[in-house]
């Protein structure tokens, strides 16, 4: 990898976090005792006075998957106190996959640390991404991705909001791991270097080996990629702005002027458009959504299925839902929460299990739900919502609360819909496109980054 313009010294990277961020700032650094995290808080404890407006804690997650790990959190813990830093180890107690290691460790690290920045009412958690992670990530969708849009191109974004309340930044992403090195060593500190990260079994560990012997990285590109990306992004959130409705969660409407303009634009609000109403974690892929493409492109009124969601293309414009199959009942016991269909969170507060699975749709009140949606697709629209059972007491759910009239034990059912595809992990680049969604959906709005003049209007 080449140096550029754009590669940031640590404690310049450091510094300008401190100048942005939203004080007062609780920041938890999420550190693994390896010399990028190492050296974000070994930085931050220096770049922070009394009196800033700024504290530090820190977290470590024992993944319990090598048996030194345990040790290792020890003796971050050891740093941390020696700094004054308030420290938590936390060890992942969940199932350890044989496939998709990595993922999981990920899932449950964020998790962890998503758990951790509650309890202390952490304004950002920190982690140590470096320019060359970033190098190795672009380098690896380059090579995977079939999608001529290859929107991984952009990278890793400086901040990604977690289970949609507590945002992650990534303060070192323009920074290199060689200058992060040098910095430690200049204060007279060590990092643990974990074997992991020299395993040739890991894709990350073979693409960094051929970046460092043959690859130059081309920060230019990147930026160009991140640009392209974000104005995708928000001339997606415009097109749903202005042109589609969302009735009761569950029925969306696109306007026929949405169906004209930007191609590329309406493919990336419908692919994740349809993700929101199929209750999918993706976005629609590259051969399906070339398949609804080509199908409205035709202008001939009809109707295609992809990704669990109809596409119903009718004079008035292009009516979307969850199709009607494969809609299974949920058992959800009292006091537990649960996810039905990907769609819906529901808590039941009350003393009964309760079962909460689609309803069985009306021609009198589905007309009456969607006046405004010709007979068949209100139909289908109705049959895709959720109803619950409790102790055989029936009652339709629309997108809301739902307190009981009359129910057979006391206590509340709270149903709200989830945004699928950007409930775990929504990258700043499409928080505008996020948040029409939901508004659309009626879910609570995102907190806003925790950085100053952050406001992106789309
Ligand atoms: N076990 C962990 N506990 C806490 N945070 C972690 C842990 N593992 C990774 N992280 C965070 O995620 C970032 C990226 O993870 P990655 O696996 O690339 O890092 P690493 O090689 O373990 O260590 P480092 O990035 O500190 O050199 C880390 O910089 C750190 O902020």
């Amino acid at each position: 990898m080449t140096a550029s313009a754009s590669n940031l010294p640590p404690v310049e990277a450091i510094q300008r976090l401190l100048d942005v961020i939203t004080k007062p700032a609780r920041l938890l650094v999420a550190i693994s005792g390896g010399s990028d995290s190492t050296g974000l808080l070994v930085a931050l404890s220096k770049a922070i006075s009394p009196g800033s407006g700024v504290s530090l804690f820190a977290a470590t997650v024992d993944h319990a998957l090598r048996p030194e790990s345990a040790e290792e959190a020890l003796s971050v813990a050891a740093l941390c106190s020696r700094l004054g830093i308030p420290h938590v180890i936390r060890r992942w107690e969940g199932e350890k996959p044989e496939a998709g290691l990595s993922a999981a460790s990920r899932e449950a690290r964020y998790r962890l640390l998503v758990e951790i920045a509650d309890e202390i009412d952490a304004t950002a958690i920190l982690t140590g991404h470096t320019l060359d992670d970033q190098a190795e990530t672009v380098a690896m969708r380059a090579a995977r991705s079939g999608r001529e849009d290859n929107l991984g191109l952009a990278g890793m974004a400086e901040a990604v909001l977690l289970e949609r309340r507590r945002w992650l930044l990534r303060p070192f992403l323009k920074t290199r791991r060689a200058d992060i090195r040098a910095f430690l060593t200049n204060e007279g500190e060590s990092w643990i270097d974990d074997p992991s990260n020299l395993n040739p079994h890991y894709e990350r560990v073979r693409v960094r080996g051929k970046l460092a012997t043959e690859g130059s990285f081309d920060a230019a590109a990147l930026t160009r990629a991140v640009k392209r990306r974000t104005a995708l992004s928000d001339a997606a959130a415009r097109l749903v702005h202005d042109h589609v409705t969302i009735r009761l969660g569950v029925l969306a409407h696109l306007a026929p002027a949405g169906l004209a303009g930007d191609g590329a634009v309406r493919r990336h609000a419908l692919s994740l458009l349809s993700a929101v109403l199929g209750g999918r974690a993706h976005a629609l892929r590259g051969e399906s959504t070339n398949r609804v493409m080509a199908f409205l492109d035709s202008g001939r009124p009809g109707r295609i299925t992809a990704g669990r969601v109809i596409f119903d293309l009718r004079r008035d414009g292009l009516y979307l839902a969850r199709e009607n199959r494969g809609l299974m009942p949920l058992v959800v016991a009292p006091g537990g929460i649960a996810v039905w269909d990907g769609r819906y969170r529901i808590a039941n507060g009350s003393a009964a299990e309760i079962i909460i699975g689609p309803t069985a749709p009306d021609r009198e009140e589905a007309r009456a739900l969607f006046p405004d949606a010709p007979p068949a697709i209100a139909m289908r629209a109705m049959s895709v919502m959720p109803w619950v059972e409790a102790n055989s007491f029936f009652f339709p759910a629309g997108s809301s609360t739902i307190a009981l009239s009359q129910p057979p034990t006391a206590g509340q059912i709270h149903i709200m819909p989830t945004l699928a595809p950007f409930d775990r992990f929504l990258p700043q680049f499409d928080l505008n496109l996020a948040s029409e969604f939901a508004v659309l959906l009626g879910c609570d709005v995102f907190p806003p980054l925790p950085v100053k003049d952050s406001a992106r209007k789309s």
